[in-house]
């Protein structure tokens, strides 16, 4: 059944603003995950800032190689986006150069799958040197096998050059050209961006604090998390993707522990490979932290495919061992027990939170403490006071995990390495 949306929005945009949405139904996925899918594709495409004229569910049974769908589905669906006055139509898969160069013939429509519209979101979102050479990095992969396409990139479009169609061999060899040298400066001025940061790591790590990185689908609430835990105020939005660069702050927890604590950038269903790969680095806070607190929309009625696919794409970046705690956000909306059973059968301790109204945030620090007590058992130190310089080796070279001051003395519970233990033998407790 096609969908269409009312005439003032439709009115309101021109032709190459307006976009004809095709979600596609396996035979196995229920009707409720394909509206659920559908849901996600419109706001996904909502952020795009194109106006939906129109949307549509097919039925995939045996995919083609043509055109994904059978030629007599495309055409139906071709017309309808003439007749909706719509100027790009989206479908919610992975097309290949060849399908989407098919469709952009068969409709005279800018035709964008599934990852297109991710590059583009990213693309819109990047505002770091590193998010922005990433995603151009991501793009550019994406676009080598499509440079015969109308259109390389809906921004191009949507700035409202045409760009000009790669014609016949030579042109298109020289576009190759063009663009593999451009993909070779990229990664060079890449590695240098990452060293940077590389190095701004190792200082971090020099005062080495156990790390926590908050992980989860889009629009979880990992940002939201983050400022209600450490008292900061990182960006977090009602947007997809509102976060492309991690950011640390410290957390102090109870008995004066800390922890470095990082918010990420949100994962989602069938995210590009090109952008799994050109984030490895930014992920890689994610895949060298103690532990992971896996964030999940409660409220969301696709809660538990949204962690199947943050647990598939940890797997993917080789973070699935790391310990876990799961926290069921957003407690504070209208959530069903019954369809969240399995996350709890995942982690029986699983803890409802509430970034809004601060439920249950004590005992997930409670819990944070707990489950890196291992990461942080050291040995205790009874250290005079005419030997702070100790404690300042101590505080330089290990990692404190509480220090108390009583009269002649400083007790310190750290962790420190052998040389330093050897050095502070006689003060251990
Ligand atoms: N009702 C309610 N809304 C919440 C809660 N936590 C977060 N939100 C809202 O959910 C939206 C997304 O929050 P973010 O913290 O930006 O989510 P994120 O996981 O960082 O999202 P990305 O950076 O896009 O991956 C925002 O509009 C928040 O206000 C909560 O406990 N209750
Ligand atoms: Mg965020």
């Amino acid at each position: 059944m096609i969908e269409t949306y009312q005439r003032e929005t439709e009115d309101s945009l021109p032709r190459e603003r307006r976009a004809f949405l095709v979600e596609l139904r396996r035979a196995e996925e229920s009707e409720r995950s394909c509206e659920a899918h559908l849901a996600e594709l419109k706001g996904l495409v909502g952020t795009l800032g194109l106006t939906i004229a129109g949307t549509t569910v097919a039925p995939l049974r045996s995919p083609s190689p043509a055109l994904l769908l059978g030629s007599g589905k495309s055409e139906e669906i071709a017309d309808s986006a003439d007749e909706l006055d719509a100027g790009v139509i989206i479908i919610d898969d992975d097309l290949t150069p060849r399908q989407q160069r098919n469709w952009e013939r068969l409709s005279g429509c800018v035709v964008i799958d599934r990852q297109e519209v991710i590059l583009e979101i990213f693309a819109d979102r990047a505002a770091t040197r590193e998010a922005s050479l990433q995603v151009a990095l991501a793009r550019m992969e994406y676009s080598l096998p499509r440079l015969t396409r109308a259109w390389t990139h809906l921004s191009r479009q949507r700035g409202g050059s045409r760009g000009t169609r790669g014609e016949g061999e030579t042109q298109l060899e020289s576009d190759r050209r063009i663009v593999l040298a451009k993909v070779a400066k990229l990664k060079k001025e890449l590695e240098g961006v990452r060293r940077q940061r590389a190095t701004a790591r190792k200082q971090r790590r020099s005062v080495p604090l156990p790390t926590v990185a908050l992980v989860g689908y889009t629009n979880a609430g990992k940002s939201s998390l983050l400022n209600a835990l450490a008292g900061s105020a990182v960006n977090a939005e009602d947007k997809l993707f509102a976060t492309l660069d991690p950011t640390t702050r410290r957390l102090e927890l109870s008995g004066g522990r800390s922890v470095l604590l990082t918010d990420t950038v949100g994962f989602i269903r069938k995210l590009p490979h090109a952008l799994v790969d050109a984030f490895r680095a930014t992920l890689e806070e994610t895949l060298l932290a103690d532990l992971l607190i896996h964030v999940i929309d409660a409220s969301d009625p696709e809660a538990v495919e949204h962690y199947r696919t943050t647990r598939q794409v940890l797997s993917e970046i080789g973070a699935e061992d790391t310990e876990q705690i799961i926290v069921l956000n957003k407690a504070d909306l209208p959530h069903d027990p019954l369809l969240l059973a399995p996350l709890r059968e995942a982690d029986p301790q699983a803890l409802f939170i509430s970034t809004k109204n601060g439920l249950h945030l004590d005992i997930l620090k409670e819990r944070i403490a707990v489950m890196l007590e291992k990461h942080t058992s050291g040995h205790r130190y009874r250290i005079p006071l005419d030997r702070y310089d100790l404690v300042a080796l101590l505080h330089r070279e290990g990692r404190i995990i509480t220090e108390e001051a009583t009269g002649q003395a400083v007790c310190v519970e750290a962790m420190a390495n052998e040389k330093v233990d050897s050095i502070l033998k006689a003060f251990r407790e």
